[in-house]
């Protein structure tokens, strides 16, 4: 199984028939996969290598400093710094061996920055509210190609996820021996879907992303990094939201990080630490995020009750907390 790599300049900037053709080859990439890889998408290469360069400034921050905007315990969605262990799936993973995450949501409660005593400059706030809105735009555009694709009136996605309340995630996974990963018995991220509607994921290159094939779903087939040198590539993936509103038709990707396929093979060492950025673009707290009637008629009746996003949330949070 290889997951394509589709080019949205097509859909960005083409004719109608481009991007009406772009459009079904997103479609069929999710249907199949639940997953894309995407050339093109309108990030400017800088904005994503600084967003990925602001990881490393922030988890590099002693202990002591990151914990000073730690998350507060309770109920998601997270806010502010958490340590290994702390994540939402983290229940389910080895306590060492969890990447730190550091994340910034525009809606209810506060964010947590870090000062700049500690972090110089006014850089990291900015850019990070830089690249939220870069990034809710090009999702944005992304589910005006599926509203496309699946023959949607046009809106009907879109308006689901305004106004914005996305997540921006920083994962860092610290260098791990070989050998602990090797045993199977912990993972840097055990396999999970995610809540949102979509997420955009950037990696540096280390590796060690992989989607469940769904011929074959004990396999996980990696997702690589792209080349250094060439276009930046984002990787995009269905979440459990826009599983739900298209009522099973579109189905959430099921992904993990484990070991890069480079170092499979080997016994002894360390797998190197892992920096990585998602974006959670989700549904706005009070609009629906039930089966789409389009998706509903007597021979495919809903699969799931007509709640909002918050609801959705919370249900979601009562089963992992
Ligand atoms: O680090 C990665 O590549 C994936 C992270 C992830 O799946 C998540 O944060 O939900
Ligand atoms: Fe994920």
């Amino acid at each position: 199984m290889e997951l394509p790599l589709l080019n949205m300049s097509a859909f960005r900037h083409g004719k109608e028939m481009e991007s009406i053709q772009f459009s079904h080859r997103l479609l069929q990439s999710f249907t199949d996969h639940g997953f894309v890889k995407l050339i093109n998408h309108g990030l400017p290469k800088e904005t994503v290598k600084a967003y990925m360069k602001a990881a490393e400034h922030f988890f590099k921050l002693p202990t002591e400093t990151k914990m000073k905007i730690a998350n507060k315990k309770g109920p998601w969605p997270q806010r502010g710094f958490s340590w290994a262990g702390a994540g939402q799936t983290s229940k389910l993973m080895n306590e060492n061996l969890v990447g730190e995450s550091w994340d910034e949501l525009k809606d209810a409660r506060p964010n947590r920055w870090p000062s700049e005593d500690d972090l110089p400059g006014k850089q990291f706030r900015t850019l990070m509210e830089k690249c939220y809105d870069v990034f809710q735009a090009t999702c944005i555009q992304l589910m005006e190609a599926m509203e496309l694709g699946l023959k949607l009136p046009k809106g009907a996605l879109v308006e689901r996820c305004k106004p914005a309340s996305s997540e921006l995630r920083l994962n860092h996974y610290p260098e791990t021996d070989l050998q602990i990963l090797a045993k199977g018995k912990t993972k840097r991220t055990w396999p999970h879907t995610d809540f949102g509607i979509i997420t955009l994921l950037f990696q540096d290159q280390v590796g060690g992303l992989g989607l469940q094939d769904r011929r074959n779903p004990q396999t996980f087939v990696p997702v690589l990094p792209g080349p250094v040198d060439g276009p930046t590539e984002m990787v995009v993936n269905i979440s459990n939201t826009f599983q739900r509103c298209t009522n099973d038709v579109v189905r959430a990707g099921v992904h993990q990080v484990s070991v890069p396929v480079a170092l499979k093979e080997k016994k002894t060492g360390f797998c190197p630490e892992r920096y990585s950025g998602v974006f959670f673009f989700k549904a706005y707290r009070t609009t629906s995020v039930g089966p789409l009637t389009h998706f509903i008629s007597d021979k495919s009746p809903a699969v799931y009750e007509e709640i909002n996003a918050l609801q959705y949330q919370q249900k979601m949070t009562g089963v992992l907390y």
